[in-house]
Parts: C-alpha cells; structure tokens; sequence
C-alpha cells in the first residue's frame, strides 16, 4: 500500500466538525507523523444539507455503505448512542477495517463483544476520547501501566456536574440556579440528564474499571447516583468539616467476593461524595476533569484536563487515529484489551463507604447516647461527632468509620425515625478521609 490512507468519518457534530478540520489543518503534521498522507474519503451524516462547510461529493447518509467500501481503511465513529453506532462498529471490523470510537455509551454497555469483534478481524478499537475526553488515560492504564497492579481509579470524570458542584461551592447557589448558569455556558446539554443523573459517568466508570482491572465491567455494574440531590446545606457542611463536593467515579479493588469465596472483586460505583480539600482531586474545579490512579508499584498517579468540547475530544480522536494509522502501516493490530482477571462485581450494599450525616435534634441529656446507639446497632463505628447550637436548634454531625454501605444507609433510616431526631439534613458518603 503506497497511497494515502483512507478515512471514513461517522458523524459531524461537535466532535466530527472539529476532527474534519483538524486532519485537514495539520495534514502535512499527519504526513510526516504516521509516514503517510491521511485523507477523508467520506462523511456520514443524518441532514447533509446541515453541513455546508464539508465538500458535498464526501457527504453520505449511508453510513453503512460507507464503512465497508473498500477505499477506506480506517474508520471514525462520532454519532455516538448504542445503534447504529453499534452494528456500524461491527461491519467495519468485518470489513478488516480498524476503529477509532468516542462513544462512551456503547464501550461501557458492549465492549466485550466490540474488542472479541476487532481482535477476531485483527484490526483495532481505541476510544482514548470516549473517557475524561482530552485526557491521555485510556492508553496509559492499556500500555504504561500494564505491568503494574492497580488497586484504585477515583475521578471526576463529568465537566457538566463538576462545573454545577463548583459553582455551588463558590457562590453558595443551589443545585438548580447552577444547573441553569451551565446550560447558559453552553457546558450542559438541552436534556442534562445523562451529566446530572451520573449515567455519562457510570458509563465511563465501567470503561475504566474494565482496563484497570483486567475485567469486563458494564454500565449495569456501575452504582449510580446523580447531582440533583446534592443542596447547598450538603456544600456548606462539606466546607466546615474541610471538604469539598464532588460526583466522583471510584473504581475500586476490594479484598473478597459477594459470594464469601476467596479473591478479590471490583466495586465500582459513581455518587456525589464530600472529599478533603488536601485530596489531589479537590483542586479540580470548573468543567475539567482529572482522574487519581493507585498502582501498586507506581504508587499514586494523577491525569488531569479538558473532558469535554469539540477541538479538546478531537485531540484524542486524532491521537487515537495515528496509533491506529501506523499499526495498519505496520501490519499489526495494537496491544488487545485483557479480561481474564474476571473479578466479580461487588454490589454497592457490601461495598465499604464513609457517610457524613448531619442531624437536627433538640440539646437534651441522652440524644447523643440515642443517637450513637443507632450507629452501634448496626455495626457502624463512629469516627467524629460534633454539636453545633443548642436548646431546640442543635445540630449534630457525625462522621462515620469504613462500613459496609448497607449498614450505613439502614443507620440513617433508623435515625430519621427516631423522636429526638427533628430531621436529617445531610447525608453524603465521604472519600479519602484518613
Ligand atoms: N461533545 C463532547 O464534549 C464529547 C463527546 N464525546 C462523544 O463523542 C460522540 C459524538 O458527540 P458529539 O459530537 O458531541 O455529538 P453531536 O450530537 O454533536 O454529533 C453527533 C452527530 O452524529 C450525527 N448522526 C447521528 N446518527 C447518525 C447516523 N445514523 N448516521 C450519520 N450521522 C449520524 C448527528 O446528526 C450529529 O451531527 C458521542 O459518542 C459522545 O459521547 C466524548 C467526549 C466528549
Ligand atoms: N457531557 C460530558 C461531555 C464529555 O464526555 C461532560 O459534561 O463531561
Ligand atoms: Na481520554
């Protein structure tokens, strides 16, 4: 093969526009990089009359036609949602063509089949853009940190949410008034619910906990609770105690299985979580992203970056699409996905979490003892207590030890209905507290 290597391109959206541009701005770069010029030779769109900055002899709406032409040799998927995403996937790795996705949804919900798919074809599926956008982290946990075991992937890995929640801390808004300043800046989408509701991160949480752990985790694996609960209360309670609110996606290896057998099993799960400001993940604010990674022989890593927009993700997909250009060149296939650790996922009602729970209670001799024989009755250990006020407008918080999360949620019910217990005003797990 001596000619220019042949792009088709699926979707021109946000993502799609700004790769278009930039294999067209930095051809000669492309060039002189992968050792061969790159050309794309078609455009899948819905509405090609929505396009007129892309010459119309490249635009198409058949998508699958084109993918399995054969003039192309690489394909980019940029639709996004499960299909066509999904079969479009397929007929490229049938057709012996190697795939650079950014689809989140679809790698969490059937990566195992998509990876079986490309390896069976001998091509490739990179996704670099598909988690924490911009970001280098997909590559680094599938290459740089092969030889390492990992115990730990905690990130914020969601700009629109990580945006509401720092607004929140700065102004002191609540969830809705910092929800509507974001839609405005254009960061969350028409229908946020995918960033609000924490299913943008639970997918890419699977993602990651997937390459980290060497085991097929889906989105179904994935606990999930969004942002809309979160009140200002809960981020002013965060600041007293020296923490910040952030939705976080912790992966997790945890020693034993459900089942009681021996081994170790995989916790993965995404909630809104208080976090101590001295955490490298505290500092992150606004719509970046960052993820904190804990290897056992590399100790503690942290990525950080733009998660999110156009030219950002495009970086990705470029960077994604000269791997795969120059392991075609190669006649190879890049380093396969591995699942043969096949841990078993644990369930968030045996996962070990920290609450911190805020109480309004009357100041009377005995409401502490009651309060804290709740904890002990179901097995919960209590780290910290404070009282804030007294006579009728006493506050108590407490922070608990490490307990398994159904204990700790079955405390808070129980505290919710006790007498002296006037209302429990927050209740948010806490992450990294020594
Ligand atoms: N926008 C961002 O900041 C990021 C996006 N991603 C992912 O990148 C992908 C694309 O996202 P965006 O560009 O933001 O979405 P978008 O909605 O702006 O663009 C998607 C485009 O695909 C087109 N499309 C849909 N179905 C099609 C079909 N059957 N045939 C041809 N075209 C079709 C749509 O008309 C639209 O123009 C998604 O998987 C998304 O999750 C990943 C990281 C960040
Ligand atoms: N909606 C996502 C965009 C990228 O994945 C976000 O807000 O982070
Ligand atoms: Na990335």
């Amino acid at each position: 093969m001596t000619g220019p290597l042949r792009v088709a391109l699926l979707g021109c959206g946000t993502v799609g526009s700004a790769v278009l541009r930039l294999i067209s701005e930095q051809s000669e770069d492309l060039a002189a990089r992968i050792g061969r010029r790159v050309e794309v030779v078609g455009v899948a769109v819905r509405r090609p009359d929505h396009h007129p900055d892309v010459p119309a002899d490249l635009l198409t709406t058949d998508a699958e036609a084109l993918v399995t032409r054969d003039d192309v040799d690489l394909v980019v998927e940029v639709i996004g949602g499960i299909e066509p995403a999904r079969t479009l996937l397929l007929a490229a790795f049938e057709a012996g063509k190697s795939v650079v996705s950014a689809n989140k949804a679809l790698l969490a919900e059937d990566g195992v089949a998509l990876h079986a798919a490309a390896a069976k074809a001998g091509v490739d599926l990179y996704y670099e853009a598909a988690v924490a956008g911009a970001i280098p982290l997909l590559r680094p946990l599938r290459e740089s940190l092969a030889g390492d075991q990992l115990r730990k992937v905690v990130g914020i890995v969601n700009g629109t949410t990580n945006y509401i929640l720092s607004r929140m801390a700065e102004t002191g808004a609540g969830f809705t008034e910092a929800l509507a300043e974001a839609t405005e800046l254009g960061y969350a989408e028409a229908d946020p619910t995918a960033d609000v509701d924490g299913f943008d991160a639970a997918s890419k949480a699977a993602i990651l906990a997937s390459l980290a752990f060497h085991t097929p985790v889906s989105a179904s694996d994935v606990y999930r609770e969004g942002i809309s609960a979160v009140t200002a209360t809960d981020v002013s309670r965060a600041a007293e105690i020296g923490c910040v609110v952030k939705l976080l996606a912790i992966c997790e290896r945890v020693a034993g299985s459900p089942d009681g057998a021996d081994g170790d099993s995989v916790a993965v799960r995404v909630h809104p979580a208080m976090i101590p400001t001295s955490h490298p993940l505290a500092g992150v604010n606004g719509a970046f992203n960052a993820v904190y990674v804990e290897a056992e022989a590399a100790g503690q890593l942290m990525f950080y970056g733009q998660g999110a927009g156009g030219e950002p993700t495009a970086s990705a997909v470029l960077g994604d699409l000269v791997a795969v250009a120059r392991n075609r060149l190669a006649g190879a296939a890049g380093p396969a996905v591995t699942s043969y650790a096949g841990l078993p996922a644990r369930p968030i009602a045996e996962t070990p979490t920290r609450y911190h729970v805020s109480l309004d209670v009357a100041d009377k001799p005995g409401v502490l003892a009651a309060v804290a024989h709740e904890f002990a009755e179901h097995g919960v250990s209590i780290a910290t207590v404070r009282q804030d006020g007294h006579g009728d407008a006493a506050t108590l918080v407490l922070v608990s030890h490490s307990a398994p999360d159904a204990a700790l949620s079955a405390t808070v019910e129980a505290l919710q209905e006790m007498p002296a217990v006037r209302g429990v005003t927050s209740v948010l797990r806490v992450e990294g507290l020594t």
